[in-house]
């Protein structure tokens, strides 16, 4: 499927697979991983890897719960630093829970972090105050958080309200379509990109955001939407880590030495597009050997979505930090993932 000349996540991630050159699908190791997942698949359940930190958000009955998940990924974006520098830390968490971590505290703190009348105006000042970290070591890419903050917040207040809500009432129940309001409606979510000659997108904050609402009411009320399964993988900079661990991708050694030695890769480079879209599509394809073993051993559980197994694959790096740790991650400068 095609959006105005640009190709869908899972077919931009099929189409940069099939010209990749720094990149590679393997099936050995599309093999090892499926067999890991189906392991972890208990009570017809994925059961995700623990990463030690699940409560560090408000509850699902907070009156401005949805509009938390919206400004939270709209800020979930490059938490890394390089080898030698020191990480942003807050509250002893790292990367993403440190996001959620500082704006918990926020709330907590009576900040009106949730809301668009807000944040729309947020100054230097006060984003600094809400993402103080436990070092002197300031979050990456504060200026460009402050750009996000202010043009998601004036089109809230523009278009919607004031609330996501609005856009997930119009969505109707349809993960694709509140994908595409977001995208449509707020460029800081247009996460798309030139390659061999074709438009292509990861539409990975607008994704994961998807995927979170659903994830966080369980399915129901604010997070039930009917084709959620048609979402595929987060391109971010973790789960590629993870599937060359497993040896389901493998990079040239040109890539793996330019990694190893901590080079940036430039947003939009072929080398960068290359390891999201086969990210993506090794997690399509290992979606579906999942699904042949189900039916072939006449298993009685149902095939995980691809954000599942991303989530899952998330959950892995987390919990086994130390080994994946061996594998480089790619680092690109940008608000995309
Ligand atoms: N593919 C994928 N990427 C994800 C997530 C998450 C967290 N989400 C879940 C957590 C609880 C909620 O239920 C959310 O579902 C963050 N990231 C990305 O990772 C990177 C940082 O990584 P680290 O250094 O480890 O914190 C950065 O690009 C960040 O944007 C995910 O789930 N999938």
């Amino acid at each position: 499927m095609d959006r105005d000349g640009v190709m869908l996540p899972a077919k931009s991630g099929e189409f940069i697979a099939k010209h990749a050159k720094h990149v590679k699908i393997n099936k050995d190791g599309n093999e090892k991983l499926c067999k890991e997942i189906l392991s972890s698949i208990k009570y017809n359940q994925l059961q995700m890897p623990d990463t030690g930190s699940d409560s560090i958000h408000p509850s699902k009955d907070h009156p401005r719960a949805v509009d938390w998940v919206f400004v939270t990924d709209a800020l979930n974006f490059c938490f890394w630093s390089k080898n030698k520098e020191k990480q942003w830390v807050v509250d002893g968490y790292t990367g993403y829970f440190a996001l959620e971590a500082a704006l918990n505290r926020a709330i907590k703190n009576s900040v009106d972090i949730t809301n668009p009348e807000f944040y729309s105006k947020i100054t230097k000042e006060q984003l600094l105050n809400i993402m103080k970290g436990d070092t002197d070591v300031i979050i990456p890419l504060f200026d460009q958080r402050i750009s996000v903050l202010h043009e998601i917040g004036n089109i809230l207040l523009e278009k919607y309200n004031g609330t996501f809500e609005t856009c997930v009432k119009e969505a109707n129940k349809s993960a694709i379509k509140l994908l595409e309001i977001v995208v449509d409606n707020f460029p800081c979510f247009r996460d798309e990109a030139m390659y061999n000659g074709r438009a292509v997108s990861f539409y990975k904050r607008a994704q994961i955001l998807v995927a979170d609402l659903w994830n966080f009411f369980n399915g129901t009320s604010w997070g039930q939407f009917e084709d959620v399964d048609k979402l595929t993988m987060f391109a971010d900079y973790r789960v590629p880590q993870v599937l060359v661990y497993f040896g389901v991708m493998s990079y040239s050694d040109e890539l793996m030495n330019k990694l190893k030695n901590d080079e940036l890769l430039e947003s939009g480079s072929d080398e960068e597009i290359e390891i999201r879209g086969c990210s993506i599509h090794a997690v399509e394809l290992l979606k579906k050997r999942i699904e042949d073993e189900i039916k072939e051993k006449h298993l009685n559980v149902s095939v995980p979505s691809s954000s599942l197994i991303d989530y899952y694959l998330w959950c892995y790096r987390r919990k086994h930090a130390k080994e994946v740790e061996s594998i480089p991650y790619h680092k690109t400068l940008g608000i995309f993932y």
